[in-house]
């Protein structure tokens, strides 16, 4: 058995400080877990910094530049279909398969509507199809109806978990493409998220773990939120997913009304959410190009 290094073409992209690596699925990576634990990592992993880049402004402010990723996006584009598909497998820094990411899903659809000059694309993720709309640098993204239901959470007891108490934090447990628990504090910045979000994130209430949002209401009916994500294992910047989970709980719990849009501010910056009544939930906010570089691949071959 021999072992070689290979470098295959990658781009950066995120959605509000949510970054990945993006890479063509017809570039052969054979093992995408080991991948993604090496090029993702804060420490050691991509570097934008180090990418001669002809012109400063292809690092967006946004990334101070941080090495690293918050996951890696394969995506595989079937441009022959009107509008073009896109299949999307996000694979975590700890080499674990996301069903879902909201930012990511705008990623892939600004990287595909610069590729087919498309600007509806339908994202395939194996938490269903989501129709994307691009406009710009924005980005608008069908999320699916999100789910309290024990089985789609999924949840380890066969009753809703609304307002309850996990280790110690008071959550509403929500699908919204993955499983989020929702805790709604006075100020999020208050909110110790490293030392009480793993307690909750592995609890026996999740039998596929959660990931953990806290989120706070201000007068005019926005919302503040932080994220610990699982795959992540800390938090991240934005999480899409989460903010769609935070307006449904909010829903559910009467914090909020009717169909009308509802601004939810990750660190990264501000998302624009709407849960209506009867129909799928959208997520829209800022997609934005960093820069393209090589990253090396390990290839065994006999
Ligand atoms: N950051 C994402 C969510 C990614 C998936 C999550 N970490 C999980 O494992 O469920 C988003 O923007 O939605």
């Amino acid at each position: 058995m021999s072992v070689l290094e290979e470098q295959i073409p990658v781009a950066k992209y995120h959605g509000t400080g949510n970054d990945f690596i993006v890479v063509d699925a017809d570039e052969s990576v054979p093992d995408r877990p080991a991948f993604a634990k090496t090029h993702c990592s804060r420490e050691s992993g991509v570097d934008g910094a180090s990418v001669d880049v002809d012109g400063a402004d292809t690092v967006d402010a946004d990334d101070s530049g941080r090495r690293g990723a918050d996951g890696v996006l394969f995506l595989a584009l079937e441009g022959r279909y009107s509008p073009p598909r896109v299949v999307m497998t996000l694979v975590q820094p700890d080499g674990s398969v996301a069903a879902m990411c909201g930012n990511g899903a705008r990623c892939a659809a600004a990287w595909a509507a610069e590729r087919t000059g498309s600007d509806e694309l339908m994202i395939d993720t194996p938490a269903g199809t989501r129709r994307a709309t691009v406009d710009g640098g924005r980005v608008t993204i069908e999320m699916g109806v999100p789910s309290f239901h024990p089985r789609d959470v999924p949840l380890a007891g066969d009753e809703e978990l609304i307002e309850a108490d996990v280790e110690g934090l008071t959550v509403t447990a929500v699908n919204t493409g993955v499983p989020h628990a929702v805790a709604f504090v006075d100020d999020v910045d208050d909110v110790d998220l490293d030392a009480v979000a793993p307690a909750v994130r592995h609890a026996d209430a999740f039998p596929q773990g959660a990931n953990v949002t806290v989120a706070s209401q201000s007068d005019d009916g926005t919302f503040r939120q932080r994220t610990f994500e699982r795959g992540v294992e800390g938090e991240t910047r934005s999480c899409g997913t989460g903010a769609v989970a935070v307006v449904a709980a909010a829903k559910r719990l009467g914090r909020v009304g009717g169909d009308d849009s509802v601004v939810v501010s990750p660190p990264g910056g501000d998302l624009e959410i709407t849960v209506p009544d009867v129909g799928p939930a959208t997520l829209a906010g800022p997609a934005a190009y960093e820069f393209e570089t090589e990253l090396d691949v390990t290839v065994r071959s006999r």
